[in-house]
């Protein structure tokens, strides 16, 4: 059999290269790029019947070595990557074309085609990322929607059927459900550190690592705080925030804007925050003569400095670092206020 050279078609991207080779069942293809040249072998049916097939191509600009390929009953499609992602002028090094090559007209697209194809790809991926973004934060906010709504629904219910009694028991009944909005919560600190949402990071830390602690720590690990009033109260405060915050975040998602929602996103925390930093002092001042007494998270010292290093002390400390949470987060929000009360006013204009 003679060697002979098929056909070849091509066009190209500003990341690729596509070579069409007429060659049908073609079989043992030998395709690879060696020193910025592609090497084609093959023996199939072309031009001149079944026979041994090949041809080389000197690229304009550096490729890269990975060659892909896919073989029809008709064609072998060829795609070489281009190092850079750049518009050739043309095919090969030499000016002069090879004969066997022409242009691929079915895949032909000039530059500035070729670039608004490019813009319709990133925008199409944009709006894939846009919409996956959008539907796991929409997700998200739906989620603690719901498990801050039963939690305030099942605590008011249960204060006006038990009224005051209901107080003492309510980390019996909502414990669970605060566990599982609060460990969620979390993704409020990832979420801004990944970008998904632009607000700072630090404010969410302070407000989730401050919940937890109390949640976690004040109330999980002591019985003796589990029957205290102040449960309810801490409890109640959280969860009347989150009904009106979630709901506005889930609406944001969706572009919405409800103005009754969003004034009490951004007012209703100035009575609630203060009262709830007050609520969670409260469980810490009385939590410190129960850690002192049963020696909870102490760390035992050497004799010489005292027999134990008790927890209460850290929570002293803890004290100090609420209300200093408290003004930090206070501030954030004066200022998210500020800003979202502005832009409003200058849309409204
Ligand atoms: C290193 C850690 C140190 C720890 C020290 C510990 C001390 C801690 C002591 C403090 C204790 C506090 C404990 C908490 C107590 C209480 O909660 S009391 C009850 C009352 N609480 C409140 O009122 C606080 C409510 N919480 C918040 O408002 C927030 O959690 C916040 C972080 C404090 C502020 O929110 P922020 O996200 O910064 O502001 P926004 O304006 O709402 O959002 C900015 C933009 O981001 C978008 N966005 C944010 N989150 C989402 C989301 N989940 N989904 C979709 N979009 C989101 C939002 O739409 C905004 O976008 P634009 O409108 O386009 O700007």
């Amino acid at each position: 059999m003679q060697t002979l050279t098929p056909h070849v078609y091509w066009a190209q991207r500003h990341g690729d290269i596509y070579l069409r080779v007429e060659l049908s069942d073609a079989k043992n293809l030998d395709i690879c790029v060696q020193d910025n040249t592609l090497q084609f072998k093959a023996q199939g049916h072309g031009a001149k019947g079944d026979n041994d097939y090949e041809f080389s191509l000197d690229f304009l600009e550096p490729v890269k070595p990975e060659v892909s390929h896919r073989s029809t009953q008709r064609l072998v499609n060829v795609t070489v990557r281009k190092q850079e992602q750049r518009w050739w002028d043309r095919l090969t090094l030499q000016e002069r074309k090879p004969l066997f090559l022409a242009p691929d007209f079915d895949r032909w697209l000039d530059e500035s085609d070729a670039e608004m194809e490019l813009q319709a790809k990133v925008v199409r991926v944009s709006f894939a990322y846009l919409g996956l973004k959008k539907g796991y934060l929409f997700m998200y906010n739906l989620v603690q929607f719901l498990g801050f709504s039963w939690i305030f629904v099942n605590m008011t219910v249960r204060l006006f059927i038990l009224g005051q009694d209901s107080f003492y028991d309510t980390f019996h009944t909502i414990a669970d459900m605060m566990y599982f909005c609060q460990m969620m919560a979390v993704a409020e600190v990832i979420n801004p550190l990944v970008g998904l949402v632009k607000t700072g990071v630090f404010p969410a830390m302070i407000q989730v690592v401050g919940r937890n602690v109390i949640l976690f720590v004040i109330f999980g690990s002591l019985e003796e705080m589990q029957n205290k009033a102040v449960v309810f109260f801490v409890f109640y405060l959280w969860s009347t925030i989150e009904i009106f915050r979630y709901p506005f975040y889930m609406l944001a998602c969706i572009d919405t804007d409800w103005k009754l929602l969003t004034w009490l996103r951004y007012s209703i925390w100035m009575p609630l925050y203060p009262l709830g930093v007050l609520a969670e002092a409260i469980a810490v001042i009385q939590s410190l003569p129960i850690f002192d007494e049963t020696r909870l998270y102490s760390i035992p010292l050497p004799t010489v400095l005292g027999s134990s290093f008790s927890f209460s002390f850290t929570l002293k400390i803890y004290l100090v670092l609420m209300f200093l949470g408290l003004f930090i987060n206070f501030r954030h929000l004066f200022r998210q206020r500020r800003r979202r009360m502005r832009s409003r006013k200058r849309k409204m204009n």
